[in-house]
């Protein structure tokens, strides 16, 4: 809860409807906060991120704005810059913000990876978030089936996300099956070079289907789920991933696989701004 007066030193005004307090907007979800941007001014954090700087804001002065564009079905928008950017986020944190895209069969160990992942990332203060494709599924988008398009629908969202996720500043492990090569692909050109991590569970179908551990292949072998992922539906491995883990030779439980992660994005420098 933000003071009255804090709330002016901030340039902050809290729009709230007739007779509602600022708690009780809140929790009706209605409270609008704004930056009034006119001749106000925003921080900046110095290099040792303790002492913020000022650096002026460009506002709304009532002058006109670039031009509108048109992306998809949304016609006539505009993209606002913030005067807080990512660079500026990321000092604040100490680390790059990117995306890890965990991609493999079910039962190839991607969400035992992100979790072990982003647990030796806590570990070490750096903050992580976890995107994964059962989870998303439970919200976001849940409208999506598994046919193909709706696969593709999901990786293009989730893909959209992380992207902001890594705008965040954070480090953003997306775990999903993800089986097309070029809803992958797409989801890689969205971000800049080398921030975009792919990561290949290289688990064979028979080790994951005797792992099996909620059932699904042996409902899929039955027939009993249709257009399941490695048995009636197609799996296509990445040709030129970053890291690929799980095969012989090569550290493969899951602590040894977060090992070979964190080391390359600290070799990589994401784990300092
Ligand atoms: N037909 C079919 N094929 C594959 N997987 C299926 C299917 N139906 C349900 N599930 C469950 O959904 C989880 C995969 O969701 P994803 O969002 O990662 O899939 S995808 O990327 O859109 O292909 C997957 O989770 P994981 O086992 O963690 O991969 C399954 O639990
Ligand atoms: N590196 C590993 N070595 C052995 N078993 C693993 C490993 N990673 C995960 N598992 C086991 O495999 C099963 C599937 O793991 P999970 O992370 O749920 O896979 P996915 O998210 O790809 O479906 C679980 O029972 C899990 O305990």
């Amino acid at each position: 809860m933000i003071a009255a007066g804090a709330k002016s030193m901030l340039g902050l005004s809290i729009a709230s409807p007739k007779g509602v307090s600022d708690s009780s907007s809140r929790s009706v979800g209605v409270l609008r906060a704004c930056v009034s941007m006119e001749g106000s001014q925003t921080m900046s954090h110095n290099k040792n991120g303790s002492i913020p700087e000022l650096k002026a804001v460009n506002g709304h002065t009532g002058q006109k704005q670039g031009p509108l564009s048109t992306v998809g079905n949304s016609t006539n928008i505009k993209w606002h810059e913030c005067p807080v950017e990512k660079v500026d986020r990321q000092r604040l944190l100490d680390q790059k913000g990117c995306v890890i895209w965990v991609t493999g069969l079910s039962g190839s160990g991607k969400s035992t990876l992100a979790c072990a992942l982003n647990q030796k990332l806590y570990q070490k203060g750096k903050l992580c978030y976890v995107l994964d494709g059962d989870n998303v599924r439970h919200g976001l988008n849940r409208d999506l089936s598994f046919k193909a398009e709706d696969r593709a629908e999901n990786i293009r969202r989730v893909g959209e996300v992380a992207k902001l996720f890594a705008d965040a500043g954070i480090i953003c492990i997306a775990s999903l099956i993800s089986p097309y090569r070029v809803d992958r692909d797409i989801c890689r050109t969205l971000l800049p070079e080398g921030d975009f991590v792919e990561v290949y569970m290289d688990v064979s179908l028979e080790v994951c289907e005797a792992r099996d551990p909620k059932g699904l292949y042996k409902l899929a072998r039955a027939g009993k789920i249709k257009g399941f992922t490695g048995i009636d539906d197609p799996y296509e491995p990445p040709l030129n991933c970053e890291i690929s883990l799980g095969q012989e030779g090569t550290g493969t439980s899951p602590i040894e696989m977060a090992e070979t992660v964190v080391a390359y994005l600290e070799h990589k420098g994401y784990l300092n701004a």
